[in-house]
């Protein structure tokens, strides 16, 4: 371990470059046989920020974030987290972020709070620490009612918020969140920016991928938009809709190609 962190603040040693952001990526690239998924990415995700990636379909948002967390190795480039190299120190890089993954896997057949216990357990949390954070996140995601349920019966919005009460158990200071609110309901969705918006005002910082353009442009102060592998756009949300909305800068940006609707000329006849 090279650097000093500070468990609680996330702080690195202060230096001529100030402290380390939250997630810094540099020159990440990824092939998959011939499709360059994302290609060479230059990111930084300042510290306290509320950070949306957005991109069209396959524009390589799941695999920068999977690369970005230390899920899939990249061809090239490196990720850093607080100023710690995801894949040279993951022991202590994980430690500061938690992670909803597109998809996740979990343990399903145990109830939401036995998942809680056993991912806590196998992240060396105290017992009463873990009993006091297990309750207060299930009290949170108001999945107590779900007591004797177990995952594999939980809605789609249920599963996003144990696998978020998943990733926030440890207490990281950066969560990194694939596509969050897909499928989740109104009220479920209240919640969840509820509790991202708390997490971000007590210092967290938080990274999320969305297609929602106006969800984006609610929550985040800082936004990136991808398309086929690379970066376009990137900077505060302001900078980057200008005088318009984020949705049209993302259509200008990213849009589809003159001539495309052409093709379904017959669905008007
Ligand atoms: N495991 C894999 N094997 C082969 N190709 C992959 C794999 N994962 C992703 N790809 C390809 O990499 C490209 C980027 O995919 P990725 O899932 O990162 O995009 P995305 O922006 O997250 O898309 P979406 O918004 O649809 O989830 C796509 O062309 C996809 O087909």
């Amino acid at each position: 371990m090279d650097k000093a962190i500070d468990q609680n603040s996330g702080e690195l040693p202060g230096g001529d470059e100030g402290p380390a952001p939250a997630l810094r990526l540099k020159g990440l690239h990824k092939v998959f046989a011939d499709n360059t998924a994302v290609d060479h990415v230059d990111l930084v995700v300042p510290r306290g920020s509320f950070f949306g990636l957005v991109g069209p379909n396959g524009a390589g948002k799941t695999t920068a974030l999977s690369m970005a967390v230390g899920l899939l190795r990249p061809d090239e480039g490196r990720s850093e987290v607080f100023g710690v190299d995801v894949w040279s120190d993951p022991v202590q890089a994980k430690s500061l972020m938690g992670v909803l993954p597109d998809g996740l896997a979990m343990p399903e057949r145990l109830t939401g709070r036995e998942l809680l216990t056993f991912i806590g357990q196998l992240r060396g949390i105290a017992d009463d620490v873990l009993a006091r954070r297990t309750q207060d996140l299930l009290n949170v995601m108001e999945l107590n009612d779900a007591e004797r349920t177990l995952v594999v019966d939980y809605s789609t919005g249920m599963r996003k918020k144990i696998g978020l009460a998943t990733a926030l158990l440890h207490g990281p200071r950066l969560l990194v969140l694939d596509e969050p609110f897909e499928a989740v309901d109104p009220v479920s969705a209240a919640a969840l920016k509820a509790i991202l918006g708390r997490f971000v005002a007590s210092g967290g910082s938080v990274i999320l991928s969305s297609h929602v353009m106006p969800l984006v442009e609610q929550l985040c102060d800082t936004v990136a938009v991808m398309a086929k592998g690379r970066l376009v756009a990137a900077g505060p949300l302001d900078e980057v809709r200008g005088d318009g909305s984020l949705e049209e800068t993302f259509v200008r940006l990213v849009g589809v190609e003159a001539g495309a609707w052409e093709e379904l000329s017959w669905l008007a006849s």
